[in-house]
Formats: C-alpha cells, sequence, structure tokens
C-alpha cells in the first residue's frame, strides 16, 4: 500500500511515548515535565530547567547551587580534545566543530557502563560543549589558546565570557539563559528522534548526541537561525523586505524561521524571544533597522502565507543584538538542546525496543541478474 501523502516525513505520525514534554497539545501547549514554557522561561534559570530535565524535577536551591559547582568544575578540556580541534580548518562549521569535539571526547572518556555514568556524561557534555567551540574558535580565527575555565556560574555568562573575553551584564545573562531554557526541548523533533533511534540499538551517549548534532545542523531544524539571520541582513530596511520577501514568496521559496511540523497557529516560544530581540536591540538604530525588518517579515507572512514565526526567526536578531557570530547561533542550539537529548537517552534506555519502522517498496519488480559485458 502506497503510504499516504499525509504522513510522508511521519507527520502526524505517533512514534512512541514520552513523559519529558508536549509540543502544542490543546490546552496544555508547550511543557517540560509538566512545567509550562511561559513559566519556565520567565522565573527560572537554565540550570534549574536542565537538572528538571536530566534529573526528574526542579532543583532545591541547594541542589541547584551544587549542580552549577558540578558543571563548572567540568568545563576543562583534556589535552586529546584540544589537539583535535587545533587541525580542524578555521572555515569548518562550527555545528562539524560540536560534532567532532563530542565525538574525541567520547573516546577518550568513554561511556562503558550507561546506567552508572549517563548522567555524568551528559553534564559533562553541556560543561564542555562551550569550551569546545570557544577553544576552537579563538585558536582558528586568532592563534589564542584561551583558558576555557572561567568562575562564572550560569552556562550562559560562561559562553559569553569566553566568546568576547570579558564578563558579560546581567541583561545578557538574562537573555542567554532565556534562550537556553527556550531551545532545551520539543518532544520528537528530528534530532531528538535521531538520538533516540541510535539509542534504541544500544549504542554509547556520544553517538546518540553525534547523529543529533547532524539532524539539528540542517536549515529545516536548527540551522534555520542562522539562514533566517542571513536574509533579515540582506535587506537594507524594512521596504526593501517586503519587496524581495514578496519575491522570494512568488518564486515560491522557503523562508527559514517560518512554519512549524506540530505547531499551526504560532510557536509559543516565539513571543518570549522576540521581546528580548526587542529589549536587545534599545535604541541602537542599526539594531531597529534589523528588528524592524524581522516584524515587516513576520507581517507579510502572516498576511500573505498565514504563517508565523517559529522558535529559530527572532533567536537570529537576539542573538546578533547579543555580538554573537552568525555562525555560532546553531551550536548554541546543541548546548541547550543536549539537555532534551539526554533526558530522550535516558527515557529511551530505560524502556528500549529497537527502532526500526518499515517502508512500502516501490521499486522495479524482481528481474534477471545481467552479467557486467553483456550490460548495453
Ligand atoms: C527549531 C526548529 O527546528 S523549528 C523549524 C526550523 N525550520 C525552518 O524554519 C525552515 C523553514 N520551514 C520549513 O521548511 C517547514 O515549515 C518545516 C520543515 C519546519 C516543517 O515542514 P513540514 O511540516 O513538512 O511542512 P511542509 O513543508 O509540508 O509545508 C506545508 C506548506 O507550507 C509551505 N511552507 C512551509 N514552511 C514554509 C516556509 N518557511 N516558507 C514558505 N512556505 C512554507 C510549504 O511549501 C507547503 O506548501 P504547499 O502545501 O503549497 O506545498
Ligand atoms: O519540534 C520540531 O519539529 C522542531 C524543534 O526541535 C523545535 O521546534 O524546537
Amino acid at each position: 500500500m502506497a503510504q499516504s501523502q499525509n504522513t510522508a516525513g511521519l507527520a502526524g505520525v505517533t512514534a512512541g511515548k514520552t513523559a519529558i514534554c508536549t509540543v502544542g497539545k490543546e490546552g496544555v501547549g508547550l511543557t517540560y515535565r509538566g512545567y509550562a514554557i511561559d513559566d519556565l522561561a520567565r522565573r527560572a534559570e537554565f540550570e534549574e530547567v536542565a537538572y528538571l530535565l536530566l534529573y526528574g524535577e526542579l532543583p532545591t536551591r541547594s541542589q541547584l547551587e551544587d549542580y552549577k559547582r558540578r558543571l563548572a568544575a567540568r568545563r576543562g578540556l583534556p589535552q586529546g580534545v584540544k589537539t583535535a580541534l587545533e587541525v580542524l580548518p578555521a572555515d569548518t562549521h562550527p555545528m562539524d566543530v560540536m560534532r567532532t569535539g563530542a565525538s574525541v571526547l567520547g573516546t577518550i572518556e568513554q561511556e562503558n557502563d550507561p546506567a552508572a555514568q549517563q548522567h555524568d556524561v551528559a553534564d559533562r557534555l553541556l560543561a564542555a560543549f562551550p569550551s569546545m567551540l570557544l577553544y576552537w574558535y579563538h585558536f582558528t580565527h586568532s592563534g589564542d589558546r584561551i583558558e576555557v575555565e572561567t568562575d562564572d556560574d550560569r552556562i550562559g555568562a560562561h559562553f559569553l565570557h569566553l566568546l568576547h573575553g570579558v564578563r558579560p551584564d546581567e541583561e545578557s545573562i538574562k537573555a542567554m539563559s532565556t534562550s537556553l531554557i527556550l531551545y532545551a526541548e520539543h518532544e520528537f523533533n528530528a534530532s531528538t528522534f535521531t538520538a533516540r533511534v541510535i539509542t534504541a540499538t544500544l549504542s554509547d551517549f556520544y553517538s546518540a548526541v553525534v547523529g543529533a548534532i547532524g539532524a539539528l545542523r540542517g536549515p529545516l531544524h536548527g540551522g534555520a537561525n542562522e539562514k533566517a539571520m542571513a536574509l533579515i541582513e540582506s535587506f537594507s530596511d524594512p521596504d526593501d523586505a517586503e519587496a524581495g520577501l514578496r519575491r522570494m514568496l512568488a518564486n515560491k521559496e522557503k523562508i527559514m524561521g517560518f512554519g512549524h511540523r506540530v505547531y499551526k497557529t504560532g510557536d509559543p516560544r516565539n513571543p518570549i524571544i522576540k521581546a528580548w530581540s526587542e529589549q536587545l536591540a534599545g535604541d541602537d538604530p542599526e539594531r531597529r533597522n534589523l528588528y524592524a525588518i524581522s516584524e515587516r517579515l513576520e507581517q507579510v507572512m502572516q498576511d500573505e502565507k498565514g504563517m508565523f514565526p517559529n522558535a529559530d526567526f527572532y533567536h537570529a536578531t537576539a542573538y546578533n543584538f547579543l555580538g554573537i557570530p552568525t555562525e555560532l547561533f546553531t551550536p548554541i542550539f546543541v548546548i541547550s538542546r543536549l539537555t532534551g537529548w539526554g533526558a530522550h537517552i535516558f527515557e529511551q534506555r530505560a524502556d528500549n525496543r529497537l527502532i526500526r519502522p518499515s517502508a512500502d517498496y516501490i521499486g522495479p519488480d524482481t528481474r534477471e541478474f545481467v552479467p557486467i559485458d553483456a550490460r548495453g
């Protein structure tokens, strides 16, 4: 039987159970372990949400302080990882740096006993990802072998500190924390599902994460935030953006940062990150122009296609206003989503069965083999 059109790409197909997240569930919306995304984004720190996802409950204050100390203590990189990062070309896509860094760390600090080690491996990667990315970034762009251990207690602060070489202000740290919360988890999205497929073969945590990074890299998934920035920056002002967007739509081009497989009327993360983008734009005329261009694109997409920005769209300008180079946008998504991936890897392992669906065959009927010299 041919696969019906509406399940192409497994759209609408339920592929398993999860207790981690609801996406677009009527009357409930986006929740992580039962907590509404609005509450988490406005009232929690990213480390609280990471703990919630990886350990199952919100931490108490002392658990949170312990957790932050544990993560901060795990930021250092083994020499083998640094050596591997140093040989990667400067024009490597930073997502490939994340993929390679995770893979190399997995050869040095192997996960041989998942039940005993999996939480440690998740925490280690969460702590070490900013270090890997920014060690490689500074070494290949300016030849500096930076010190990757800072005393910042929060991951967002640590990231911005390593990137800019100065301690960030509180507003920037809060913006980063909110962004990391918004990106942390999203049920059976493509990268998480990839991680679960790999996990279900009883492979190791690092392999699942490496595969997930590969899936997140593409512009139909996490890579859309970088493409959205390129689009926004390609216009000189809102009128130019409107004209350009109308041309693109007439050519049936896909507009990155819009649309979603599950959400049909809006992405609940969008108003939150949009408000941050506007706040970070402040009174700076260049930033206000980029923000106004984004708003015009949003308006035209709504009027012309009835489409709304997904979580990636306003992340583009928010990150830009934090002084983050565009090619580092999707790697930040990795740092955040690692917590969701980790939770799903644990959940898959706790009730595992190999994931191996079937396919409807649409190739040629059985035919005679033709020896090579007889083929015309
Ligand atoms: C964090 C995340 O991963 S969020 C997603 C990030 N990805 C992007 O922003 C990339 C742009 N968006 C898209 O490509 C899609 O909306 C996806 C991949 C997110 C979802 O894809 P699907 O669920 O398969 O939607 P599908 O591609 O079937 O779209 C339905 C219709 O809307 C159109 N459409 C969907 N997204 C867009 C878009 N961004 N721009 C223009 N048209 C679009 C499609 O062309 C299609 O039109 P048609 O019915 O005339 O052929
Ligand atoms: O859920 C999806 O399909 C895409 C995703 O990861 C997200 O929106 O955060």
